[in-house]
């Protein structure tokens, strides 16, 4: 590249629910000067339309009529991500209960996925310095050339403790069940499910605390852009 410039450098965070990636994808964006997306907002809100325009999702042929239509726009700054729908902010209400229940139906039509990917390839393009994105699928299919393609694990308890400390002490078992529902439908499904990529760094954070998975993925990715 001209004048010195670094090249922009592209990194892959994929996982189950709960491991990590979003809190370790912004900490390691922020650290290293990258844009960061969160892939996973994506398919909340394009859930979130179909719930708000009626769209019954139980039936994936009207899914995937409406698979184009709504307009989504991603903020890819790691200190303030941003995500609307029609010029709407649904940042609050894609967390919601009905459409964590529901994405996983959402994303697994064929349509859905192709619109979004398109979204996600034409973000990944035009980030100057880079930009880490996480979700299910970046390393296999969205970013296949990804300079690094990272795959967090966590125990099932670890990652229902978790996500019951942010649900102000939800059950665990509810939490636990709910967790193995939603993976075992994103890695059965036939259109790019969740699974690791053949050449991704596996990193089990079970007993690493956020700080410790961040350190890991910066030094990977300094390695990287060192030629090692
Ligand atoms: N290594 C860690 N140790 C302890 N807590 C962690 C660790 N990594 C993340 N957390 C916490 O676990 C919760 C879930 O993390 P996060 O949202 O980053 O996971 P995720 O993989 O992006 O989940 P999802 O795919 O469901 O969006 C957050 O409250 C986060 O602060
Ligand atoms: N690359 C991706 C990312 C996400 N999904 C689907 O979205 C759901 C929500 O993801 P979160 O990270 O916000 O929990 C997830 O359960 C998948 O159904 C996907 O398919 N591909």
């Amino acid at each position: 590249m001209e004048n010195g410039a670094a090249e922009p450098v592209i990194v892959a965070i994929d996982g189950p629910s709960g491991t990590g990636k979003s809190s370790t994808s912004k900490a390691v964006a922020a650290q290293l000067g990258l844009n960061y997306l969160d892939t996973g907002a994506q398919y909340r809100a394009i859930t979130w339309w179909m719930v708000t325009n009626g769209i019954d999702i139980a039936d994936p042929s009207a899914i995937a009529a409406a698979a184009a239509k709504p307009e989504i726009l991603s903020g890819t700054d790691p200190a303030n991500p941003t995500i609307t729908v029609d010029g709407v902010d649904v940042s609050g209400p894609i967390r919601e209960q009905e459409v964590t229940s529901k994405v996983s139906a959402v994303s697994a039509v064929p349509e859905v996925r192709a619109r979004i990917t398109e979204l996600q390839r034409a973000i990944a393009a035009s980030a100057v310095t880079g930009i880490v994105v996480e979700g299910r699928d970046i390393g296999t299919t969205v970013l296949p050339d990804a300079d690094l393609k990272i795959f967090l694990t966590a125990s099932p308890e670890a990652r229902a403790a978790r996500r019951s400390g942010e649900l102000k002490g939800a059950d665990l078992h509810t939490t636990r069940e709910a967790l193995i529902k939603r993976d075992a439908a994103d890695s059965s499904r036939k259109t790019s499910p969740l699974a690791k990529a053949d050449d991704a760094v596996e990193v089990d954070t079970t007993d690493l605390t956020l700080q410790q998975v961040v350190e890991c993925v910066v030094t990977l990715v300094e390695e990287k852009r060192a030629g090692k």
